[in-house]
């Protein structure tokens, strides 16, 4: 299966469930595996035919600094959907990471799959 990756993507926002959390922003770190058939980009080596990175990081760090969030699930969930309906994306595995949430971890996250091939 061919895929776009995006690793370590950094997205600063207001992410959590306590009230201190609501008023500071804190850095979430997304990795994405998005199925795409990259042989007709390759072949013509046109833009029009990839799935675009940028935009598609450029769009989801709009999406998820609009508004505060509680649950980093809320943000796998939320990343998926965009995916799938904006950029048509048939299948993703999406992981959101939140470093330094809780003490003695370096890091704490969640991973999803969705769609299908
Ligand atoms: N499964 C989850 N557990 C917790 C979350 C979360 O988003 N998903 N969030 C918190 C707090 O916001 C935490 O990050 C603050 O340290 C706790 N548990």
């Amino acid at each position: 299966m061919d895929k776009v990756l995006i690793r370590q993507l950094a997205i600063e926002t207001i992410i959590g469930i306590y009230e201190w959390e609501k008023k500071l922003h804190q850095t979430l770190l997304i990795d994405l595996d998005m199925a795409w058939d990259n042989r007709l980009a390759a072949a013509s080596d046109s833009y029009e035919n990839a799935l675009c990175y940028e935009t598609v990081s450029n769009r989801l760090t709009a999406l998820i600094t609009e508004n505060p969030i509680e649950l980093i699930e809320t943000v796998a969930e939320m990343i998926a959907h965009c995916l799938q309906d904006e950029f048509n994306v048939p299948w993703v595995k999406v992981v959101v990471m939140k470093p330094g949430a809780i003490p003695h971890a370096v890091s704490v996250g969640v991973e999803i799959e969705r769609g299908s091939i």
